[in-house]
């Protein structure tokens, strides 16, 4: 199921042979099988989020009705990620609210990502990377991480496949959610190798300007966003920690990190770190 919502995102693939999505998609299960876990995703993939608010946006904005994410940031005029006051779990207004768009405070991930960006060669990461030509203020939104949707199992087969391939691309975010006494975890799991936005240009820097949260506007599966940690100047590589927080993108083999930051501990993110596999 595609989603309602109206992303505004006119950039492409140099590479023909990727096909660029808009925002994430649910994988072909013929091509790597289905199993319980693919089943469940599938149901939430084509299931719609009720939770709309009935606001009737002022000049204030939409700014209570699911907390309190972003803020304008009157230098350029563009709703920014309000740090001090977002909270883990993003919800952004969406087709069953009420509010007026056009006026929403709480609509920013699903308008697509940010002008001026680039994909080209890092001299850095002797690789490709994005770059913005425009200064981008902290928590400026910079676009999505999107791709294939797929499951646990499909990640295990597909991290096989792709063992030869110089990039890896899979991304998985963790969210841990406490309600009342209760806690559970979800991850999602995102595979931009073949499918996937522009996103899938960003590089691992251990000391980043960007970092990613997860955002939920009409579906029960979320986004995967990026935002900038911290101002970013014009011409700036733009790069997120691959094992920060919550996400983490895998590599099967151990690689050298090239981002040459203070903090670097010598090796990106590595699949034998980490619990997912
Ligand atoms: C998500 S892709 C990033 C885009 C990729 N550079 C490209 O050309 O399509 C991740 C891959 O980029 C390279 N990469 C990213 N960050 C790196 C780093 N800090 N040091 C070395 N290579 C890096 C690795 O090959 C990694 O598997």
């Amino acid at each position: 199921m595609t989603s309602n919502l109206n992303v505004s995102d006119f950039y492409e693939h140099e590479d023909r042979s990727l096909e660029y999505v808009l925002e994430n998609i649910l994988s072909d299960q013929s091509n790597d099988g289905s199993d319980n876990e693919f089943q469940h995703l599938q149901m939430e993939y084509n299931s719609i989020l009720l939770n709309g608010c009935g606001c009737n946006v002022s000049q204030f904005g939409c700014v209570e009705c699911h907390g309190r994410n972003y803020k304008w940031f009157v230098e350029t005029g563009e709703l920014v990620l309000d740090t001090d006051n977002s909270v883990d779990l993003i919800y952004e207004c969406s087709p069953s609210c009420k509010c007026e768009p056009s006026k929403c405070t709480n609509r920013l991930v699903q308008k697509g990502p940010r002008a001026k960006l680039k994909v080209r060669h890092s001299n850095l990461f002797k690789c490709k990377g994005l770059f913005s030509s425009d200064h981008i203020p902290k928590g400026g939104f910079i676009c999505e991480y999107a791709g294939e949707i797929i499951s646990r199992k499909q990640a295990h087969n597909r991290l096989k496949k792709y063992e030869q391939n110089h990039d890896n691309y899979i991304l998985f975010m963790t969210e841990r959610i406490k309600e009342g006494h209760n806690k559970s975890s979800t991850t999602t799991i995102i595979d931009p190798t073949k499918k996937g936005n522009i996103g899938r240009y960003l590089n691992h820097s251990c000391d980043p300007n960007c970092e990613i949260r997860s955002v939920r506007i009409d579906c029960p599966i979320p986004k995967i966003a990026i935002f900038a940690k911290r101002d970013i100047s014009a011409g700036e590589e733009l790069c997120f920690h691959y094992n920060e927080g919550n996400e983490v993108v895998l590599a099967r083999q151990r690689r050298i990190c090239l981002c040459g930051s203070g903090n670097c501990t010598g090796y990106m993110p590595y699949a034998s770190d980490s619990g997912y596999l």
